[in-house]
């Protein structure tokens, strides 16, 4: 199990540009095997998380070419065009892939098996197959509705109308990829906003689909056009080095080809509250949201309520937000962010744990915490496998009293590979342990 030291090093310096982004990258291999016609996706993350959702549709005999890092060919099979697989279909650590995949496979004419890594092996699938059975998918899931899937072939799907009760972009997702092979009119509507890749790019790939923030409506039958897919920088990698050049003196750093996407960077609303120094300049448009170029500058932080208005906005950036809260002067106060407690770890319980370790006073609750800003020290943190929890630490070293040791940190490839080099590159003392 590789381990990380991180320590102070210098200022945060240079220009980054961070791999490209996740759910851009899941969702364009899934659409493009599932068009009529070649795909070219390029900016693709080579993420092991990603890599997962690709060869899951070699294996249901899409041709996927790698010509070279970032870039895939995907010769799309067509809606009706994927086989059924011999093997059950592994999607890792990955959520996303296993919760979309479960959508726009509940429909097919075969039968298949989604299985994960430890760490998704005990997330809550419930809430894709509960709607999907209403759509009429039967779907066998674990104990507690834990992975494996073991999806059976259906004759048929039928639309639904439904009002999701948790803000999930994966759910919504899922019901959207199912029907588009339903019966009828499908509709979803969410509690609160989430990120719309799904519905922007079934757009770009010819599909007539209804959208607008926490609605989306498509008709299904319809089949999807091959369309090029730009991947912009993922906001989530870069919320790392973000954090990292707010905390240290002397930094300056620019993240260029970003993508922005109002629905991901509530952080740096966030971050702006508590004293950020962030400028985004040389805004641009792309099929996914527009792209730009940010310039964060060191300034000291102070501590604040986070409006629960922004969760959904920053979900996977909770754990770098506790390491900046940590290192703020006063109290962070975060609620309505239990959707925490289900990700690849229970991301409250690793950073308030973590954290205590350094020395950093963290009230618990179900929801949230708060986290009372302090001088970190060093010492020994556990990711528990899980890559954000491990990058939040690598940056709240930067800040700390002696070394931090990290456990575990093996999975960072899941999003971020070369997130050490990346990180060294422009100033971070980061290495790996022994
Ligand atoms: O749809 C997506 O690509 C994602 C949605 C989010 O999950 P939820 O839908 O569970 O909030 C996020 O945490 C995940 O990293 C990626
Ligand atoms: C929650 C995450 O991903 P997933 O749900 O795809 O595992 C994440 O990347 O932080």
């Amino acid at each position: 199990m590789a381990e990380w030291i991180a320590s102070r090093g210098g200022p945060v310096t240079g220009t980054l540009q961070v791999p490209g982004d996740k759910s851009v990258s899941h969702r364009a291999v899934m659409l493009a095997a599932i068009a009529d016609g070649v795909t070219r996706i390029d900016g693709f993350l080579e993420g092991e998380d990603t890599r997962a959702t690709a060869r899951i549709f070699g294996q249901m005999g899409v041709l996927i070419e790698a010509p070279s890092d970032g870039t895939r060919i995907v010769q799309g099979v067509g809606i009706d065009g994927l086989r059924a697989p011999a093997a059950p279909l592994d999607c890792g650590n990955s959520g996303t892939a296993m919760r979309l995949l479960a959508g726009l496979l509940a429909g097919q004419s075969f039968g298949c098996e989604l299985t994960g890594d430890d760490s998704l092996s005990r997330r809550p699938m419930r809430r894709v197959t509960d709607p999907l059975a209403m759509m009429g998918a039967t779907i066998g899931t674990g104990e507690d509705g834990t992975p494996p899937l073991r999806i059976a072939p259906v004759a048929g799907l039928r639309g639904i109308d439904y009002a999701s009760p948790v803000a999930s972009a994966q759910v919504k997702s899922a019901v959207l990829l199912a029907g588009l092979q339903a019966e009828g009119e499908t509709q979803v509507t969410e509690p609160h906003p989430t990120r719309d890749y799904t519905e922007r790019m079934l757009r770009a790939f010819g599909a007539d689909i209804d959208y607008r923030p926490g609605f989306a409506r498509l008709r299904g039958g319809q089949r999807l056009t091959a369309c090029d897919v730009q991947v912009p920088g993922d906001f989530s990698s870069a919320a790392f080095a973000l954090v990292a050049a707010t905390l240290v003196p002397g930094s300056t750093l620019a993240i260029d080809h970003l993508g922005i996407d109002p629905r991901r960077t509530g952080l740096v609303d966030v971050l702006r509250r508590m004293g950020a120094d962030i400028d985004i300049q040389n805004i641009r448009s792309g099929p996914v949201g527009d792209i730009a170029t940010l310039t964060v500058r060191h300034a000291p932080l102070r501590g604040i309520d986070v409006p629960m208005v922004c969760v959904p906005d920053m979900i996977d950036e909770f754990p770098v937000l506790f390491a900046a809260a940590a290192c703020a002067e006063g109290v962070t106060r975060i609620r309505g962010a239990a959707e925490l407690r289900v990700k690849e770890s229970d991301r409250i319980a690793a950073m308030a744990n973590g954290l205590r370790a350094l020395g950093i006073r963290v009230d618990e609750v179900e929801d949230g915490a708060d986290i009372h800003g302090g001088q970190p020290q060093g010492g020994r943190v556990d990711s528990l496998g899980d890559h954000r929890i491990a990058m939040a630490f690598a940056v709240l070293a930067q800040r700390a009293e002696g070394a931090v040791r990290i456990g575990d940190t093996d999975n960072v490839a899941t999003s971020y590979p070369g997130f050490e080099a990346q990180m060294c590159g422009v100033g971070l003392a980061l290495e790996s342990a022994g």
